[in-house]
């Protein structure tokens, strides 16, 4: 018999796995506490963006191979497969992660399976968690009802979250049963059929692996934004020097794109949940080196404000138009976003800062509603001051710099993602200042 399965916590992660799991042909049952989501999701409304998740969730609401529920006795009759997708925050004024709605649902769930079956632990979560909760599923489960457990962390991105979930790089399974393992096989056989490599291992290496991989992502990001540094100060293109650096196979090109940095709702997390988890081991030098990554993560930031401030002499009453919000481009989420940062600041000294964002201006404005969202990218730069390119939608990467050019005040324009050609921009009689980039036109403005 098919397995049937639960994915506890339906946001960005288990939304997309829910659908993904439907997909591949499985029954799946979505839970969530939050009750708007869950009707919403039940109507086969998708609440986030994502792109391709909308058609997977209106045909499996449709064909009723993929349900909702707040009911958690409801999922505990249902599934032989729990995953539990919840989410695993920074702690209010804390490194730590949040792990209150981790053990909340694992008990929950716990309690509720009336049936032999397997929790399945996805969120990311400190070294040491899978063990623990373990522990906790034991205590909480009910006399002859086995609950095994297992830790099978997530790589997905946003924005390619429904390919990566349908045809991951890698599974990643922690746990001390075999039984455990043969479940997860039945669950990811199609992939496996497709010779992904499945590596299976014990829970402290599986969810090591997926602090590790963030953690290396962020340090790639910040190495180059590093270096963007000395370019800005020296001289020289950082773009060139990521593609000359990245033909070495051992270093590779992607994750070397300079500018404002990196956010959203895992890179600056998990690498300060790691920090803190390893300084709790008692290891407290030894992620050390990731506070100098955060540390050039955030100057990026303030770069870019420098650079609005000094190009605009003042902020105060200028117009910026700012382009993107997201945290990336093909994603609403604006957690930790580097570009919302920005946008919040200019704002906070004196700016009337315009937003356009073609998927974020609904959640950026429910964190700071005093920016003035537009929904063109016309009305955004309507005699604008200045125009700041932060999230590099294609929208924005394959703008005409003709057709703007009558419409602001200042043909000028920064590049906080280095995505623009600054020649074409340069010949349509723009100034472009691009992150990373050494600029007369800022050493000029900064010694007026
Ligand atoms: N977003 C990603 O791309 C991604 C990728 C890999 C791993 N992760 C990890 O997955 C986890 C979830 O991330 P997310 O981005 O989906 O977060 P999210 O905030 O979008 O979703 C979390 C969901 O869990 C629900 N929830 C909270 N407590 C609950 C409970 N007790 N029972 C049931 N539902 C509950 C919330 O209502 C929310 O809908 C985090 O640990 C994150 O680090 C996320
Ligand atoms: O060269 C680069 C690449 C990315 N970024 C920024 O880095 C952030 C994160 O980007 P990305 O990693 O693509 O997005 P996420 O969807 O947050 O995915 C990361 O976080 C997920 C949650 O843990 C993991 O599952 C993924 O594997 C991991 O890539 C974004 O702000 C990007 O703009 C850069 O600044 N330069």
């Amino acid at each position: 018999m098919t397995l049937r399965l639960t994915v506890i916590g339906t946001g960005y992660l288990g939304a997309t796995h829910a659908a993904c799991m439907a997909e591949l042909g499985f029954e799946v049952l979505g839970v969530d506490v939050d009750k708007e989501k869950i009707d919403s999701l039940s109507r086969g409304e998708l609440p986030i963006h994502e792109p391709g998740l909308p058609e997977l969730l209106r045909k499996h609401t449709e064909s009723g191979r993929l349900r909702f529920t707040t009911s958690f006795d409801e999922a505990g009759a249902f599934g032989d497969v729990h995953f539990i997708a919840v989410g695993t925050p920074q702690r209010a004024g804390e490194h730590a992660a949040d792990m209150t709605y981790v053990d909340a649902s694992v008990a929950a769930i716990a309690r509720a399976a009336t049936k032999d079956s397997l929790i399945v632990g996805k969120s990311t979560v400190p070294v040491g968690s899978a063990r623990r909760l373990k522990g906790l599923v034991a205590e909480e489960s009910r006399d002859g009802v086995t609950v095994n457990f297992a830790w099978n962390p997530e790589f997905l991105r946003e924005g390619f979250a429904v390919a990566d979930t349908l045809r991951p790089d890698r599974l990643v399974m922690g746990s001390d049963s075999a039984a455990a393992e043969a479940t997860l096989r039945e669950v990811y056989a199609d992939a496996i059929s497709r010779d992904t490599p499945f590596i299976s291992t014990d829970f402290e290496t599986a969810e090591l692996v997926k602090v590790a991989a963030n953690a290396f992502l962020a340090t790639k990001i910040s190495f180059i934004n590093a270096f963007s540094e000395v370019t800005e100060t020296v001289g020289g293109n950082i773009r060139t020097l990521a593609d000359a650096i990245g033909l070495d196979a051992r270093i590779g090109r992607r994750f070397l794109n300079a500018g404002i940095g990196f956010g959203g709702g895992c890179l600056p997390k998990d690498i300060r949940a790691l920090q803190a988890r390893v300084s709790e081991l008692g290891l407290d030098s030894t992620m050390r080196f990731l506070n100098e990554v955060d540390e050039v993560n955030l100057r990026r930031r303030d770069r870019a404000v420098y650079v609005a401030e000094t190009l605009l002499g003042s902020l105060e009453g200028k117009k910026v138009a700012v382009l993107g919000v997201a945290f990336k481009p093909n994603s609403d989420d604006v957690r930790d976003s580097p570009a919302l940062d920005v946008a919040a600041r200019l704002y906070s000294s004196g700016a009337d800062v315009s937003v356009y964002d073609p998927a974020a201006n609904a959640n950026a404005s429910k964190r700071y509603p005093r920016l003035n969202y537009v929904d063109a990218l016309a009305t955004a730069v309507a005699d604008a001051d200045l125009v700041m390119l932060l999230t590099e939608w294609s929208e924005f990467v394959n703008i005409d710099p003709a057709e703007l050019s009558g419409v602001v005040s200042h043909k000028q324009i920064v590049d906080g993602r280095n995505v623009l050609n600054h020649d074409k921009w340069t010949a349509a009689g723009w100034d472009i200042i691009s992150l990373g980039h050494k600029s007369e036109l800022l050493e000029l403005a900064a010694a007026e």
